[in-house]
């Protein structure tokens, strides 16, 4: 179907609005009068500009308070009305939406609203304009939209139709037979149809839809079901967002623009309209890659939790650490300098992954080049939103291309290889790496990655359509200076979890943008002691955080003692235990060790407000 979206759901001046919808791929535009208002163009202008740029205008909007409301005012309505429809034939808009009356002269009276609604009409029809009402959820009278749809219906006029927007209709009643009845309003009678989601929350619903709406998939109403009443109603118009929302109004239109319009090709998918490249689920973290100009204090920490230096890239400065199926490069190439030490891609072990790339294609994700340089195995790799390079790896699958082809074994007798096979703490290991010891890391239980402040919904989105992930509920962490919104993406045998973190506010500092890579052991405990033996510095927890835990559960003998010694920290539900430490950051980056019970699915949200405050605590004041 064709796709439009409303201006206000963009940030910047109407040009830029108008631009940004245009680069990301969308028909049509809802034109929002204040843009109009505050444009320095004609409406001819705006016009010519949307022509320009292949937009048409779908919708002109809003109109408020019109119907239902005593003769002298209504009158006065129509004057308006009458100013606004010659506008709109200088902009070549051919519909405008009607509010329902949040107006106090308003009366309880549908006969009355439909007769005036037909007069508004009437007159629309005059300039070839089709009048498309819309109830609002917080309307006077009018506020469902079987009760607009009724009016309509009554006033019987070709020119008047009713406008569905998902927010008003579920943010009232989302049960899903009070939705039945859209499917019986005749699809021509539907003028326009507007989308938005928004998390479920208890507030004022006037509040709710002006300052937390969102993109379809990226909050809790089944926007898909709704849809498919509107579709098996017979509507043919665009699929439109009209997302008022206080981040959106913030962030750049240009990628805001590209996550609308990939809400809508999943949700089109959703429901069956269109079938892009089905998504392949990644089946484990092949390895995450950090950029450090730090190589030493980087290898030092690696080293010490017990990894092996175990191959080098043949044509860059990049190390492969290897411990079990733990795998971490170190790349101090030249954008480690510029960029100080991240968590820069990830590879996610996928079983097609020339298939994931077009999966992520065709979901608007960034495309990189398959090969850096002419050496190099092609690889299939797409950016996320944050700027994470996410690799699809086939790790030792013959047939098809291996990024370990790129790396040597690490030579322990060859002098040019200033670090040495492991790493510049100690002489060669003659273990095998993908055999751990006790207490040793086995795999990369989890990636934590913060997201810049204004894409934290659209990382979730991304993550769960592009990479076929599910993502557990959002939860809210208390940080000394702020508060953290987490949510964990996953897929089913939880070999894949990534915790897409938000922070407190816009800021520069490392610390709000940090990043950590968590290490799965069979036993915290020993992984712990090794680490610190190895001259390792794990993060101290104050001990009235262990009183607390001593409250909550019982230990066994010396357990907690040993927990409070190291700095373990400790969480359990009916599903089982989770246990975790933390080492120092550096750069953006930290690790954690953990032992998580089998069926466990958390991150130890609960300990995270300690787990913070001691970060800072570490951190220069501000
Ligand atoms: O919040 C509002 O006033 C408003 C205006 C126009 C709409 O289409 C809408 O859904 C809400
Ligand atoms: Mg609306």
């Amino acid at each position: 179907m064709r796709t439009s979206i409303a201006t206000v759901s963009l940030s910047g001046a109407l040009t830029e609005k108008l631009t940004a919808a245009a680069r990301a791929g969308f028909d049509g535009v809802e034109v929002f009068e204040n843009d109009l208002l505050a444009s320095p163009l004609t409406p001819e202008e705006i016009r010519a500009r949307c022509a320009d740029l292949g937009l048409s205008i779908d919708l002109y909007q809003p109109m408020r308070d019109i119907e239902a409301v005593p003769p002298d005012e209504f009158q006065r309505n129509l004057r308006r009305a009458e100013h606004k429809f010659r506008l709109m034939e200088r902009l070549g808009a051919d519909t405008v939406l009607v509010c329902s009356s949040v107006s106090p002269h308003a009366v309880d009276d549908d006969a009355l609203a439909a007769f005036q609604l037909r007069r508004l009409a009437e007159l629309a029809d005059g300039f070839g304009i089709r009048v498309a009402y819309e109830a609002l959820a917080w309307g006077r009278h009018v506020s469902t939209y079987d009760h607009a749809w009724r009016i309509v219906e009554a006033a019987d006029h070709p020119a008047l139709g009713t406008c569905l927007d998902s927010f008003h209709i579920l943010a009232r009643d989302s049960d899903p037979r009070a939705l039945e009845g859209i499917a019986e309003i005749p699809g021509e009678k539907i003028f326009f149809l507007q989308l938005a989601d928004a998390p479920l929350m208890a507030m004022d619903v006037l509040q709710w839809s002006r300052h937390h709406r969102c993109f379809p998939g990226q909050g809790g109403f089944d926007i898909a079901g709704f849809l498919r009443q509107v579709i098996k109603a017979g509507y043919q118009g665009p699929l439109s967002l009209e997302v008022f929302n206080d981040v959106f109004r913030q962030a750049e239109a240009g990628p805001t623009a590209v996550d609308a319009q990939r809400s809508l090709l999943v949700l089109q998918e959703s429901v069956g309209l269109t079938a892009p490249p089905a998504p392949v689920v990644p089946t484990g973290v092949a390895f995450a890659e950090l950029v450090s100009p730090d190589v030493e204090p980087v290898s030092e920490l690696l080293a010490a939790l017990g990894f092996t230096r175990t191959a080098r890239h043949r044509g860059k400065p990049v190390d492969l650490w290897q411990q079990g199926e733990a795998r971490v490069l170190l790349n101090t190439g030249p954008g480690a300098r510029r960029d100080g030490t991240q968590l820069a891609a990830v590879g996610l072990e996928s079983p097609d992954p020339a298939g994931a790339a077009k999966r992520a294609e065709a979901l608007l994700a960034p495309v990189l080049p398959r090969r850096r340089t002419p050496e190099d195995v092609p690889l299939d790799a797409v950016a996320a939103p944050d700027g994470t390079e996410l690799f699809f790896c086939a790790t030792g699958r013959p047939g098809l291309p291996d990024w370990t082809s790129d790396f040597d074994p690490a030579d322990p007798a060859d002098p040019t290889d200033p670090a040495g096979p492991t790493g510049p703490t100690g002489p060669a290991d003659t273990t095998d790496p993908t055999e751990p010891a006790p207490g040793g890391i086995h795999r990369i239980d989890h990636l934590a990655l913060t997201q810049p402040w204004h894409q934290f919904d659209e990382a979730a989105l991304f993550h769960r359509s592009v990479l076929g992930l599910g993502a557990l509920e959002s939860v809210d962490v208390a940080d000394p200076y702020g508060l953290l919104r987490s949510r964990a993406v996953t897929n089913a045998d939880g070999s894949v979890r990534i915790a897409l973190g938000v922070g407190p506010a816009p800021s520069a500092d490392d610390g709000d943008r940090a990043q950590h890579i968590a290490l799965a052991t069979d036993d915290l405990v020993t992984a712990a002691r090794r680490f610190r033996a190895a001259g390792g510095r794990l993060l101290a927890i104050p001990a009235n955080y262990y009183d607390d835990l001593a409250a909550r559960y019982e230990f066994a003998d010396g357990e907690l003692e040993t927990f409070r010694a190291l700095g373990i920290l400790y969480d359990r539900d009916a599903d089982g235990a989770f246990r975790h430490c933390y080492t120092e950051t550096i750069g953006r980056v930290f690790f954690e060790l953990v032992q998580r019970d089998p069926g466990h699915r958390g991150y130890g949200a609960r300990n995270a407000p300690v787990r913070l405050a001691a970060q800072h605590v570490r951190r220069p004041v501000r």
